[in-house]
């Protein structure tokens, strides 16, 4: 199948999304910016980098590539608006695999109610996927990273250390649907709470993509402050602990530095109740640098490509 065809099987009968003026089918989409400000951002997907063909099926795939750029609209407070999709597809891949990434792709995308707005496809040498997504504030001020404040809480939404126990079971051979090898093939971010940070009163905020220790290095950088994580106050899930001791793995180190759940970490004015959702697991404090009970924690913080 050449080029337009696939474009016109994965566009064929999709509705238009709510806010989307025009597309796709045109040189450009047209979108609604109601608040007069455009949230953007993009992640790309490659294979044998971030997914595998043989470790999940190619909607879970698309549902990932867009859930863990929904999820960075989220961490700055804002709702997502629409998507565009860029594939690359080595020339024997089935068209009916495109259509498959594509369908998943719509699925996440229709769980916060948008569609995909546009893209574009090409050929590649390995399946590459990159998806932006455009966000809107509704009026609020973006919760950056930057705004952590000596004296503020810093807590949680959403999984931790999941996606990493699902990688070290797949890893490993196994193949059983097991719900941390769920967790890493379709993240399940928790959109919703970042909007509602934001409308807590968050003083910073991001999503966990390579690892919470890691990620908490980028608000401590930004805001210049120090960030002490508690172990007494991270909870480590009893399923986390029941995988890691079957593969003689650390749970406790997956929580702390495993990617992809793509939770979201804020942090809090202390004087202010956290929202639903939200749990407690650390303070900031004067200083640099990111701390587990007061210590620098050994070993990596978190995912980094080229390391
Ligand atoms: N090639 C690039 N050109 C410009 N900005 C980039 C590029 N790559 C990354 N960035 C920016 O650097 C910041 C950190 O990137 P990254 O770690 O990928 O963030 P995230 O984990 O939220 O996706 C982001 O603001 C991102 O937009
Ligand atoms: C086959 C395979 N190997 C390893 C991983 C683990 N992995 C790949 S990328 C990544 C970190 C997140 O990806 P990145 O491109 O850094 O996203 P960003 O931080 O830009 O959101 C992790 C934990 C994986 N998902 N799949
Ligand atoms: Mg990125
Ligand atoms: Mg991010
Ligand atoms: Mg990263």
């Amino acid at each position: 199948m050449g080029e337009f065809g696939l474009i016109e099987q994965v566009t064929a009968g999709r509705e238009q999304s709510p806010g989307t003026l025009l597309g796709p089918g045109d040189d450009a989409a047209v979108l609604r910016a109601p608040d007069g400000r455009v949230v953007a951002t993009t992640d790309v997907l490659v294979e044998q980098v971030h997914f595998r063909l043989d470790w999940s099926t190619p909607h879970q795939v698309g549902r990932k590539a867009v859930a863990v750029n929904l999820s960075d609209i989220a961490a700055m407070g804002a709702v997502p608006t629409g998507v565009l999709v860029g594939l690359g597809c080595p020339p024997d891949l089935p068209s009916s695999v495109a259509e498959e990434l594509v369908g998943g792709m719509w699925e996440e995308a229709q769980q916060v109610g948008i569609g995909v707005v546009g893209g574009d496809m090409v050929s590649a040498s390995s399946l590459t996927i990159s998806v932006t997504a455009l966000g809107d504030l509704q009026g609020r001020e973006p919760v950056t990273r930057s705004g952590a404040r000596p004296g503020d809480v810093v807590a949680v939404a959403g999984r931790l250390g999941w996606s990493a126990a699902g990688l070290a079971v797949l890893g490993r051979g196994f193949r059983s649907p097991v719900a941390v090898v769920g967790a890493h093939r379709v993240p399940e971010p928790p959109y919703a709470a970042g909007p509602q940070a934001a409308l807590a009163g968050a003083t910073s905020m991001m999503d966990v993509s390579d690892g919470l220790l890691s990620d908490l290095g980028h608000i401590a950088a930004a805001s210049e402050v120090a960030i002490d994580v508690r172990t007494e106050q991270v909870e480590v899930p009893q399923r986390l602990s029941e995988v890691a001791s079957a593969l003689g793995a650390d749970a406790r180190h997956w929580v702390l530095t495993g990617g992809e759940d793509q939770a979201l970490v804020a942090t809090f004015p202390a004087d202010r109740e956290l929202p639903e959702g939200w749990r407690a697991i650390g303070a900031v404090a004067e200083g640099s640098g990111v701390t587990v009970d007061g210590f620098t924690y050994e070993g990596p913080s978190g995912w980094e490509h080229w390391r």
